[in-house]
């Protein structure tokens, strides 16, 4: 069965085609700068043939078109017509307390996507008009949804519960969700494998470093508690987000700026974290760089960075009564060798020590960069968020198929 992946954003469209017999990537791309002025769409096959295509695509219906077109492509498709894609799978990043699994989509669950718009404005609505543009493009091909929050409904209320008023929480289900729990879940599970211990006998704490960071504390393969909230804007500063501050700046800043509640939302999602306080870049290889060169603005941003990382380390570690292991993922966390050493000093205390030659290897294998002494293993985990989507996919494609087939 080949299995389509999509990850929706509101301007960019990342896609993955897998052959489920083998779990093997046919064909992988991204459309990005969707209803801007010139898209851009690159397709990969086989790590090598990429093409660039650029033109306008002004919303995600075309932008699918245009992924199949690419797909089933003379030249560069690997699929002879779109029949050949068998189900599709989106990457949800909130699915409210209403999804503790995948599912495949009907009229009830895209209901409750869409009533959960405003606790995900940044992607929950790109996410749909993802799943709309493949119902207009592959009718009756079946679609499921994989959610950020679901790994994250096993924390407990002391976790999850903010010191406010529980009728907000009853009222309006204001508590912590927590997100990229598809990654949170997959890293950790090849971690035991990785160390060939049982998960359920591991302390865990997981950092996804990307363009969107979060730690997880993960006991014995659960999720016990994460620094993203109700909203991916808590917890760690990230490229644009501020991560975690004090609330009641929110309405000094309104009334000292005379600025409106959406601007200073916009404020503390788009514009804050590494992009503010280097005033270079929300990109951490940018800010490296210009750190290296000398900019002081750069490296404020990259020691708060990394301190705030280290801040949740330890809070985790508490949180468990211990830690086994430390395993960094994502585009910062498997690639930017100098903040996980930076992250790792100071927290020898807890038995974390870094060997800074492994920690300079690059590979896109999981890997160990603690030193033999170190009481804590430290890894690197390539995280596959992807795979993971395809994989409940195609199990909740196939049982369908097998009860319509019983069914007839
Ligand atoms: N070699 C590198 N060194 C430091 N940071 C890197 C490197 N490669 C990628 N990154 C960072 O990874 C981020 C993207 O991470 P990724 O997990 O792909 O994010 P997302 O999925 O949220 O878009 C980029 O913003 C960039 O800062
Ligand atoms: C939830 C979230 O922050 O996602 P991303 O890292 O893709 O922005
Ligand atoms: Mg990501």
């Amino acid at each position: 069965m080949n299995v389509l992946v999509i990850n929706a954003g509101s301007s960019s469209l990342k896609y993955q085609l897998y052959d489920m017999n083998n779990e093997s990537v046919l064909a992988k791309g991204r459309v990005e700068r969707i209803g801007m002025e010139s898209s851009i769409l690159t397709h990969e096959v086989e790590g090598q043939a990429e093409v660039r295509e650029v033109s306008e695509i002004l919303e995600h219906t075309t932008a699918v078109r245009k992924v199949l077109d690419m797909l089933t492509h003379r030249k560069f498709g690997v699929l002879r017509n779109i029949e050949d894609i068998q189900a599709v799978g989106h990457r949800i990043v909130h699915g409210g307390e209403s999804f503790r699994e995948s599912v495949l989509i009907d009229d009830e669950v895209k209901l409750e996507i869409r009533k959960l718009f405003d606790l995900a404005p940044l992607h929950n609505p790109a996410h749909m008009m993802g799943i709309t543009a493949v119902e207009a493009n592959l009718p009756g091909v079946p679609q499921a949804v994989v959610f950020d929050t679901a790994f994250h409904q096993s924390m407990p209320p002391s976790s999850y519960l903010y010191a406010i008023p529980t009728v907000l929480y009853r009222k309006h289900k204001i508590r912590r969700y927590g997100f990229h729990g598809t990654s949170h879940d997959y890293v950790s599970k090849q971690a035991a494998e990785f160390l060939g211990r049982p998960l359920d006998s591991l302390k865990i704490v997981s950092c996804h470093i990307g363009n969107g960071a979060s730690c997880t504390a993960i006991l014995n393969g659960k999720s016990y508690d994460t620094s993203m909230g109700m909203t991916p804007l808590e917890g760690l500063m990230m490229g644009t987000r501020s991560g975690d501050l004090d609330p009641a700046i929110v309405p000094y800043t309104i009334n000292k700026e005379d600025l409106t509640l959406n601007e200073v939302n916009s404020m503390l999602n788009k514009h804050s974290g590494l992009m503010a306080v280097s005033g270079i870049s929300s990109d951490m290889r940018e800010v490296v760089q210009a750190m290296e060169e000398g900019s002081d603005s750069a490296r404020l941003a990259f020691e708060m960075y990394a301190y705030r990382i280290r801040k949740y380390v330890g809070a985790y570690a508490a949180a468990m009564n211990g830690i086994d292991v430390l395993l960094f993922t994502a585009g910062v966390g498997e690639n930017s060798a100098v903040l996980r050493k930076r992250v790792c000093e100071g927290l020898t205390f807890l038995g974390i020590d870094l060997d800074e030659n492994r920690n300079e290897v690059r590979s896109g294998e999981t890997r160990r960069i603690s030193a033999d002494r170190s009481r804590v293993e430290v890894l690197v985990v390539p995280t596959n968020e992807e795979l993971l989507i395809a994989r409940d996919t195609y199990r909740l494609a196939r049982n369908r198929a097998l009860t319509d087939t019983l069914g007839d």
